[in-house]
């Protein structure tokens, strides 16, 4: 066993497919959906109100400008699945070209880093989340099935002389954080 993907125990049941390459040299293993998801437009309605009125008046008071303020986040996806792989291997999840093109979705972080140690981690057994943004006006459906993203895996070097991190990994997107 040297590398691989596993579905992830609380989608046992739910009919998966595991991540494939698509074409014969594909380098990427294309990654699917596990269940419907809808990306909210980060054009809430709130903000496309406030420029309309902006476009009728000079300026929006404080209170205007302020009501019904979001956050704006990238969502995690669920994929619903793990990856296994060998120290020194790295699986680099990045996103598919036609993406941005046709649903107006980008990875916010720009790659996303999986790490062997990530599998199987105490917190969330190791299940890999896309990380995506919508930048287009209206929501996006992303449906169970489809692709959302490529996972490609890769040796990585380290460097002369390295004092060995001891820490544990518990879990991911924040998790070694000090504070
Ligand atoms: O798009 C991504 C990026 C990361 N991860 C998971 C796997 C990875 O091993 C872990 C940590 O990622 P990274 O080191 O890039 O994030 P961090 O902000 O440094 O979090 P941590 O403190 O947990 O290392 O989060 C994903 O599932 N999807
Ligand atoms: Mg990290």
């Amino acid at each position: 066993m040297q590398r691989g993907f596993e579905i992830v125990s609380k989608y046992a049941d739910q009919g998966l497919t595991l991540p494939y390459r698509t074409t014969k040299q594909s380098a990427g293993y294309d990654f699917e959906c596990a269940t419907d998801f809808t990306l909210p437009s980060i054009w809430r309605h709130d903000v496309l109100h406030a420029f309309k009125q902006l476009r009728h008046r000079e300026a929006l008071t404080t209170d205007e400008l302020t009501a019904g303020q979001h956050d704006l986040k990238p969502y995690l996806v669920p994929t619903g699945i793990k990856a296994y792989m060998q120290p020194g291997e790295v699986l680099i999840l990045a996103n598919r070209s036609s993406n941005p093109l046709k649903h107006q979705l980008v990875l916010p972080n720009g790659v996303g880093v999986i790490d062997a140690d990530y599998y199987n981690n105490e917190k969330n057994e190791g299940e890999i989340f896309v990380q995506l943004l919508n930048f287009g006006l209206r929501d996006v459906v992303i449906k169970k099935g489809q692709r959302i993203a490529q996972g490609i895996f890769m040796p990585y070097l380290r460097v002369d002389d390295e004092q060995a991190p001891q820490q544990e990994r518990i879990g991911g997107f924040g998790s070694s954080d000090r504070t």
